[in-house]
């Protein structure tokens, strides 16, 4: 079994634990899955549920033919969203909050930023965030199309690090269990290659979107920006015990080891910035728009009490627009505020690099939104 740990989690239930018959709610698997959330934030953790079953949940209650329609698929979705919502929140006794999202919410930049305010302000009131996709809105042009591919961008729309995805086999197999019941299990994926990605195929289930193709989508999407996955049996409560003492029974992809992606994860969300640096345009447009590190000469004013290689948040216009580690100390930067870089040492007597900060040691606040 693969230890891992995490602070922030987006867990996606699949339609065959919250439908396991295909047709209405069950809380048979639920139950476990939220006694893991419960506890989970006792532990001062934050969890936001991505959740399947509203056409399921829906079905019986819509007349079809023998196939439904889309327009029916949506009615079952509209009906059964209603449900599948009460039955989470029968289990807490902190409020769930509805949270429905097509790709076109995720691809504009201002509902973006209204989708990651919302779910910041709900995880700060202890709310617990349920997400699906608006089926009853969405056509094929503004779908993401399945909750796997959704609860891989709630993650990183959440700034979350790690992604847990529910299902009803125990992970990723060489091959398909159902097809090849000696198939073996992978317990850690290390990169997803186009090995891995040929063992992957389709759903299970006839109310399962994708199969394991989506899942592995969603895994490379999060590795890539430095979120782990975690893929589970969601039908075996024990399950739910290993996960909350850190152990993974079923398959942990890592998140991508590039230095970027590491340090950008670190700079962003983990270190605590000790003071404050205020660009003018030019600096401003440099770093934001061309890539730039960060010169003396285009920062105007300088706050808090850092030293050299403490973090800083660097504003413009009273935003933070970066964060960044600081070559100079908040004292030599007063010294050498608005010169250029080949003044430095003769001010200074010495120098610690041209640059005020980095480039490879900054990171933009807008760049992660799209
Ligand atoms: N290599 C594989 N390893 C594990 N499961 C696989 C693999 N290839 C295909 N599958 C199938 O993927 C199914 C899970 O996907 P899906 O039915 O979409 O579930 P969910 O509703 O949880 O999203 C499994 O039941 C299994 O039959
Ligand atoms: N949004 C749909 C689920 C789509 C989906 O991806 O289902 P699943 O493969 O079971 O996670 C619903 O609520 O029924």
């Amino acid at each position: 079994m693969t230890p891992f740990s995490w602070q922030r989690a987006v867990i996606k239930v699949g339609s065959a634990l919250i439908s396991p018959n295909g047709d209405g709610c069950s809380a048979e698997y639920l139950l476990s899955i939220a006694k893991f959330i419960t506890v989970s934030r006792q532990q001062g953790k934050d969890i936001i549920v991505v959740s399947s079953g509203s056409i399921a949940a829906g079905r019986s209650s819509i007349k079809t033919g023998l196939q439904a329609s889309i327009a029916e698929k949506q009615a079952m979705a509209a009906i059964g969203q209603t449900q599948m919502m009460a039955n989470w929140a029968r289990f807490f006794d902190f409020p769930c909050a509805q949270i429905l999202l097509t790709l076109d919410d995720l691809h504009d930049r201002r509902r973006y930023v209204n989708v990651k305010n919302t779910l910041r302000e709900l995880l700060a009131n202890n709310a617990l965030p349920i997400v699906n996709e608006n089926d009853t809105v969405a056509v094929d042009e503004i779908k993401v199309g399945d909750n796997d591919n959704l609860a891989a961008h709630t993650a990183l729309v959440a700034q979350a690090d790690t992604l847990i995805i529910c299902t009803d086999v125990d992970g990723l197999f060489d091959a398909d269990p159902r097809q090849k019941p000696n198939a073996k299990l992978l317990s850690n994926v290390k990169t997803i290659t186009s090995q891995i990605r040929a063992l992957a195929g389709g759903a299970g289930t006839a109310d399962g979107t994708g199969g394991m193709i989506t899942k592995l989508q969603a895994a490379q999407k999060c590795a890539e920006s430095g979120v782990q996955t975690l893929l589970v049996n969601g039908k075996q409560s024990s399950v739910f015990d290993l996960l909350a003492q850190g152990l993974c029974p079923g398959t942990l992809f890592d998140a991508a080891p590039t230095k970027r992606s590491a340090r950008h994860q670190w700079l962003s969300h983990t270190v605590k910035s000790k003071g404050t640096l205020t660009l003018d345009l030019g600096a401003y447009m440099a770093v934001t728009e061309k890539g730039a590190s960060l010169l003396a000469v285009g920062i105007s004013a300088i706050s808090g009490n850092f030293k050299s290689n403490d973090a800083v948040d660097i504003t413009y216009q009273g935003c933070i627009v970066a964060k960044g580690i600081s070559l100079y100390s908040h004292t030599e930067l007063q010294s050498i505020k608005g010169l250029n870089s080949n003044r430095i040492e003769d001010v200074l007597g010495f120098s610690h690099g041209e640059e005020a900060v980095h480039r490879d040691d900054l990171v933009l606040i807008k760049a992660l939104i799209p």
